[in-house]
């Protein structure tokens, strides 16, 4: 992997003048973050918007965004603690908005696109301070701690879920646009997996760093759903102690899968965790899925999450401590036995998607960062 981080050096930015518009994204963390930022990057780039981005030297986007877009980082992370320690990140929240409002000078950017978490924050107070446009985009059902503080200092907020909206009040503008998508998504992909026409296919994901609890509940099933002729296609993440640990033909094990695009069009069921990125994939392809929310989210959003699929008629919740293995076996066999209660959830989740969201959010960042 080519890797281009530049830091704040003006020498390291390109040429004055040279684009018709430049924009800085900031995106950090986990999936969930960087894959609409990236949906949106790519279709700007088609455009000839020249984009950036703005990133934390040690998180996921070291990995998937130098290959694509200059990756600019900070030092930036969550207030977690009120002892010492609480005053040292305070002083590198400091800097980093420092560091930000040099960066966005020095490359005459027109505005700032995030998605949220711990570096919206430098983002968009850099962008307030020096009079830019900024854009958050951000994809829960009930809006993190940096957008509910920051977004009264947004242009405009946009939002994966409609919801979201009562817990912004503040916020000058918001607007529905949904979850933008990897490009993919548009279009059939092929599934490059031994998988036979006709086997009925139950994709297992944790969102993008695997889920342990998930994974536990899940290989309790696996023998019964096997034997009904399911063929299960397990993301593990990649800290699953208990990876590897059972084997058989028509079960496919992967610490992290590239095409889900693939995948999930091809799948008839989801048993997953409810982040905002997964749920709205699982909408865009018509997956009926389980959903077993990560007990620990922030203020219990992926639960918010769920209820939005399960609300639709496009799935059903469970909460990890509360899900009995053999309830869980019992539903998924039941289904397996009767298709069409699968394929009516799958029309209603096509119903959850909401078209054009990548372009909705392009044409803002066209309207408010020219
Ligand atoms: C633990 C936690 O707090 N997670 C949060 C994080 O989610 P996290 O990144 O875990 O989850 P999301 O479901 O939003 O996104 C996962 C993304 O990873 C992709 N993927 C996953 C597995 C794999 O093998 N291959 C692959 O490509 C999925 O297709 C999806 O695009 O950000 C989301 C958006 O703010 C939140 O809703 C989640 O609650």
């Amino acid at each position: 992997m080519n890797l281009r981080t530049l830091d704040s050096n003006p020498a390291a930015c390109p040429p004055q003048g040279t684009h018709p518009s430049r924009l800085l994204i900031a995106a950090s963390g986990t999936g969930g973050h960087l894959f609409p930022a990236l949906a949106i990057a790519d279709q700007l780039r088609a455009e000839q918007v020249s984009v950036e981005w703005l990133g934390v030297s040690d998180r996921l986007e070291t990995q998937l965004v130098p290959e694509d877009y200059p990756l600019r980082v900070i030092s930036v992370e969550g207030f977690q603690s009120k002892d010492l320690r609480a005053l040292w990140v305070f002083l590198k929240f400091l800097v980093s908005i420092w560091r930000t409002r040099r960066i966005l000078q020095q490359g005459q950017f027109k505005g700032v696109l995030t998605t949220g978490g711990y570096i919206a924050a430098p983002a968009i107070i850099a962008a307030r301070t020096l009079g830019l446009p900024s854009i958050l985009h951000e994809s829960n059902a009930i809006p993190g701690k940096v957008t509910r503080s920051l977004s009264r200092w947004c242009t405009v907020v946009a939002l994966g879920f409609e919801r979201a909206a009562q817990y912004l009040p503040q916020a000058k503008t918001t607007r529905w646009v949904g979850t933008p998508v990897r490009s993919q998504f548009q279009s059939p992909q092929p599934l490059d997996l031994p998988i036979p026409e006709t086997a009925p296919v139950i994709v297992v994901a944790g969102g993008s760093q695997g889920a342990v609890g998930l994974n536990r509940k899940v290989r309790a099933c696996l023998e019964p759903w096997l034997e009904a002729g399911a063929w299960i296609v397990h993301l593990t993440g990649d800290r699953d102690p208990d990876a590897h640990s059972y084997t058989h033909p028509h079960y496919l094990e992967f610490s992290f899968f590239e095409n889900m695009a693939g995948l999930l069009q091809r799948a008839n069921l989801a048993i997953s965790r409810s982040g905002a990125g997964t749920l709205t994939e699982l909408a865009v392809t018509g997956t009926p899925a389980i959903l077993i929310p990560y007990p620990y989210a922030a203020e219990d959003h992926q639960a918010f999450n769920a209820k939005v699929y399960v609300e639709a008629g496009a799935g059903v919740m469970f909460r990890e401590a509360d899900l009995n293995p053999a309830d869980l076996e019992a539903l998924v066999l039941d289904w397996l036995a009767h298709p069409q209660s699968l394929e009516r959830m799958a029309a209603q989740a096509r119903q959850v998607a909401v078209p054009n969201s990548t372009e909705q959010v392009v044409a803002m960042v066209r309207q408010y960062c020219a």
